[in-house]
């Protein structure tokens, strides 16, 4: 943080400083990264608003979990239409559907906001809730969480073929976990037909996966036209599965109830019934941007979560004896490891143990850098300061997960090391035995890995649930061994700063053998 206290600011908002008026902050902007990142945490101020500008852009840092709580949590602050652009450029979305957002003053509730003048179908930001609740509502839960368990178990059995009782050396644990993660929530969201009509995208998804801050920026094309291409083939991809399912959805000879939580030809039912409210916006959504929306959904479902279940695993494995603790957890949860291989445990035993929750908690606080944004909803105070109506206002991630709010008394666990127990609070029972649990209490608008408030990431159950359920069932099913020399690790590769999970920049040699059943 910044040395400056809140009380030295006037109640006007305060600016960070910069060289060259007009220019002000765009190149610290415009690079991005490290520079970007170094800027931010140098110049926020702990529970104070600081202002940083430059040719485009208008922007509010808040910082300090109290104003960020009380910020974000009121109905105050609507999404920010900055972002509108993002969709055409990250997923490919026509001028029209990026005019749609950005004029789409209509809020997210069910009633549109008083004066809105949006034609009723195009309610893209409420769709895009209504669509979530959906997907994410206990029932489909139900159905997407046993799908990616039997996928992931499944992945396991055929995986013997390459990986038996001997050790067998891998270039790269990143890769490793990617690729199988991508296959079993991809399978269990979108049904097993996207992939097979298109057995190019894993490769395809990761290329434009790795263009994604290139394309959601407004340079000029032709500097990496690959970029383009990636994107194209992922589209032509969603096209390819979406005419497949229209036309098996007619032929189908049994007809899938409206209120079905699974669809054999569309994967989980919430996407059927999307399609409805794309049909109700009077021709927008037509096929290039039911394909934008399809990629756009793809993108949400793998890019945080899976770079996230790589680090789980390995702040796991390169913890020294943490692997052990939590077998020996997993073990006791579910009366021994061979639970997991014979199918026998409920999911929600494993998601709700207090280490394994921690180990989550803390991996997200290290490697999540996301750039929360919003735009004021109408003039008002937040704190002492008076915020114009429109005014862009900025949450880092990276400033909150990193400073020294973490650092704990005994000074062994700064900020910037993973503690596994950071998240375990000890406590006393009625008869007087301590017991360890996992709280985030307290925590609320200082860990923020998932935004807050309105527009807080509807995804959060399933990637938690998805994290913990891949490393509990990888662990139990195989041994792994990190190559790389004690206390090495990846850095984060910054070039993605802002858009989520980071993903590690270097690779992660490791060994792995089949866990002999004991
Ligand atoms: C570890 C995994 C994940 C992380 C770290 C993450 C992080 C985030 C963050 C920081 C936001 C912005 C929230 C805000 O503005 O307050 C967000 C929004 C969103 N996330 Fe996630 N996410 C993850 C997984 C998922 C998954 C699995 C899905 C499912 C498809 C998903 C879908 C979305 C959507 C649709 C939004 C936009 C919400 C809105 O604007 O109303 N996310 N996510």
């Amino acid at each position: 943080y910044s040395k400056l206290k809140p009380k030295q600011f006037g109640e006007t908002l305060p600016t960070a400083p910069y060289l060259f008026p007009v220019f002000a902050h765009t190149a610290t902007f415009a690079a991005g990264d490290e520079k970007l990142a170094s800027a931010l945490k140098r110049y926020a101020v702990s529970e104070a608003p600081i202002r940083f500008r430059g040719i485009g852009f208008n922007f509010v840092l808040l910082s300090g979990k109290d104003i960020i709580r009380k910020a974000l949590s009121t109905a105050n602050l609507d999404w920010n239409k900055i972002s509108a652009p993002l969709f055409g450029g990250m997923f490919g979305g026509s001028e029209a559907i990026v005019h749609a957002l950005q004029h789409d003053n209509s809020g997210i509730g069910a009633k549109p906001y008083p004066g809105s003048n949006v034609h009723p179908g195009r309610r893209l930001l409420r769709n895009q809730i209504l669509f979530f609740s959906d997907a994410f509502s206990r029932g489909s839960l139900d159905e997407l969480v046993p799908r990616f368990v039997k996928n992931l178990q499944d992945w396991c059995a055929e995986s013997s073929s390459v990986v038996g009782s001997d050790w067998v050396e891998k270039p790269d644990l990143y890769e490793f976990v990617r690729d199988i993660l991508f296959s079993c929530s991809v399978d269990s969201f979108f049904g097993k037909n996207l992939r097979q009509l298109n057995p190019n995208l894993d490769k395809d998804f990761w290329e434009y996966d790795d263009n994604i801050s290139f394309l959601a920026t407004p340079m000029p094309r032709w500097l990496r036209p690959n970029a383009i291409k990636a994107r194209d083939r992922c589209h032509d991809s969603m096209k390819r599965w979406r005419e497949h399912a229209v036309n098996e959805s007619k032929s189908l000879s049994l007809q899938v109830p409206e209120d079905a939580s699974w669809d054999p030809v569309w994967g989980l039912g919430a996407i059927r019934r999307r399609n409805k409210l794309f049909d109700a916006t009077g021709g927008l959504l037509d096929k290039q941007n039911r394909a934008s929306t399809d990629l756009a959904l793809l993108w949400a479902l793998t890019s945080n979560v899976i770079p996230a279940s790589f680090w789980y695993l390995f702040e796991v494995l390169a913890s020294d004896g943490l692997l052990d603790r939590t077998r020996m957890e997993i073990a006791h949860i579910l009366g021994g490891l061979n639970a997991i291989n014979e199918h026998k445990f409920s999911p929600a035993d494993l998601t709700n143990s207090d280490l394994l929750q921690s180990i989550y908690a803390e991996t997200l606080r290290l490697h999540v850098i996301a750039l929360i944004t919003r735009s004021v909803k109408k003039e008002h105070h937040i704190g002492k300061w008076l915020f114009p109506k429109d005014q862009a206002i900025i949450v880092s991630s990276h400033v909150e997960h990193m400073n020294e709010q973490w650092d704990t008394s005994d000074e062994k666990h700064p900020c910037t090391a993973f503690s596994p127990d950071r998240f375990l609070t000890h406590e006393k029972n009625e008869s007087g035995e301590r017991r360890t649990k996992f709280s985030l209490d307290g925590r609320q608008g200082q860990w923020i890995p998932f935004g807050l408030g309105e527009h807080m990431c509807p995804g959060r159950h399933f990637a938690k649930q998805e994290m913990i359920i891949n490393f509990a069932v990888l662990i139990s099913t195989f041994d792994f061994e990190l190559l790389t020399p004690k206390n090495w690790r990846p850095e984060d590769n910054l070039s993605r700063y802002g858009f989520g999970t980071q993903q590690p920049k270097q690779k992660t040699p490791f060994r792995i053998r089949k866990r002999a059943v004991k």
